[in-house]
């Protein structure tokens, strides 16, 4: 006999890797957080548990990385809608966080965002926003795997006034956290055209020291690139290539703009990207160009960005998004298939953080990141194969257990860190707050 903490039994498992595979009526046996075996039917019988789970019509497959977002912007969901990029940020977002964005409004705002985005599938998130601390405790309140992404910016705002006072406290708030098993802070140079070369260059440098991941968007729009040919004349890759910012460390943000040189060149230096197709049609960015750079080898992983710019923190609708804006993108329905989506919001959003060996599918070894996904509902009935079904009409009120690192925080569709009524309390007296000013 072997025994477990946790035993669950599922319909459906799609473990990511290998690659496109379902298997059928397995168990999956958790000790310590961690998946300790994979058990087949037959072999059934010889485990106990502390604690069973069924999932008898579910499917079991690892939790869904969001690889950008913004989170605490769920308090500014909404606020300004149907702009492009700059017109939004500028004459809208910008003003709005210059007034409102302070410890208290991250806190709350990022806390919101969890709730979404656990209720919704989401077990890591790779977050860039403003007052750290308040980012790193709201994802040990909530218990979701949380990458601190510690802005900088050439301009002042509520947070810090110069380059160097941002990337000082990004450090300063970093102490305070080290040791959390849950908690990786990262730098996150804003754009390219906010941050400029000294700085870029000392990221570089403080990156290499302290062994830290680099977050930036890059390539969003046309415009970036227009204005970068102006002030720098190199398109904003090449201006970043020459001050070593692409590497493996780095997680590109956007990239909807690229050459088939661009693809090479970030192809050979190991930058990963976070596409993040609602945002980008949302403030008609443009269309990334996805399976050419999968099929160059980048690593590409999905990012819902914030709520004001999406305006939903729901990974499997970005999933979705995925597959059809690759498709209709190129012409090519083939392009970005099922499994490949899913691939890319689970296995490739963990590799690009860091976490390939650990979590991103399930595999023995691994720590228990997981979600059920209840298919016995009208929308995914009947079931041929559940990973499409995921990817192309599951929605996310089917998602109804999630863990991350073993702990159960969604259970049976109720969350078990956070308190339901009492984020829309607060979330409503931002409300008005925000709409008074
Ligand atoms: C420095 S991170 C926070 C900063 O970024 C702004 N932001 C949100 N979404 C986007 C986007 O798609 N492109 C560029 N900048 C974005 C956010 O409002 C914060 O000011
Ligand atoms: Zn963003």
């Amino acid at each position: 006999m072997s025994h477990a903490d946790t035993l669950i039994d599922a319909r459906w498992i799609i473990p990511v890797e290998p690659h496109a595979t379902v298997l059928e009526r397995h168990s999956i046996a958790v000790r310590d957080g961690a998946i300790v075996a994979i058990v087949p039917p037959a072999e059934r019988a010889a485990w106990t548990a502390d604690d069973t789970v069924s999932l008898p019509n579910h499917v079991l497959m690892p939790g869904l990385v969001n690889l950008h977002g913004h989170s605490a912007m769920t308090l500014l969901r909404g606020y300004a809608d149907d702009l492009a990029l700059m017109d939004w940020l500028q004459n809208h977002i910008w003003p709005a966080e210059g007034k409102h964005v302070k410890d208290d409004f991250v806190y709350d705002g990022t806390l919101l965002a969890m709730a979404e985005m656990i209720r919704s599938g989401t077990t890591t998130i790779n977050d860039m926003y403003f007052f750290h601390g308040a980012v790193a405790r709201a994802g040990l309140a909530a218990g979701l795997r949380t990458f601190v992404g510690c802005s900088i910016l050439e301009f002042p705002t509520p947070y810090a006034g110069s380059a160097d006072e941002y990337l000082q406290k990004a450090l300063a708030e970093r102490r305070e956290f080290i040791g959390e098993e849950l908690v990786t802070f990262t730098l996150a140079p804003h754009a390219p055209y906010t941050v400029s070369d000294d700085t870029f260059r000392k990221v570089v440098t403080l990156a290499e020291q302290e062994d830290m991941l680099i977050h930036c968007h890059i390539h969003e729009t046309r415009g970036e690139i227009d204005d970068s040919l102006k002030a720098h004349q190199l398109r904003p890759l090449a201006r970043l290539d020459r001050l070593g910012l692409l590497s493996p460390r780095l997680i590109a943000a956007h990239m909807v703009h690229m050459s088939d040189d661009e693809i090479e060149l970030v192809a050979r230096r190991g930058v990963h990207i976070a596409h993040n197709p609602t945002s980008n049609m949302k403030l008609a960015s443009g269309i990334a160009p996805v399976q050419r750079l999968l099929d160059a080898g980048v690593n590409v992983g999905i990012g819902t960005d914030g709520a004001a710019s999406n305006n939903k923190l729901d990974m499997l609708s970005d999933t979705r998004q995925a597959a059809l804006l690759a498709k209709v993108g190129s012409l090519d329905p083939t392009a970005v298939p099922a499994a490949t989506a899913l691939r890319m919001a689970t296995l490739n959003g963990a590799r690009a953080l860091g976490l390939g060996a650990k979590t991103g599918s399930i595999e023995v070894g691994k720590r228990f990141d997981a979600i059920a996904l209840d298919l016995a509902q009208v929308e995914t009935a009947p079931t041929f194969d559940p990973i499409s079904h995921v990817v192309y009409a599951a929605g996310r009120e089917q998602v109804c257990d999630v863990w991350v690192d073993g702990r159960h925080l969604l259970a049976a569709r109720t969350l078990t860190t956070l308190d339901h009524t009492a984020l829309l309390a607060v979330a409503e007296s931002w409300r008005n707050k925000i709409a008074a000013r």
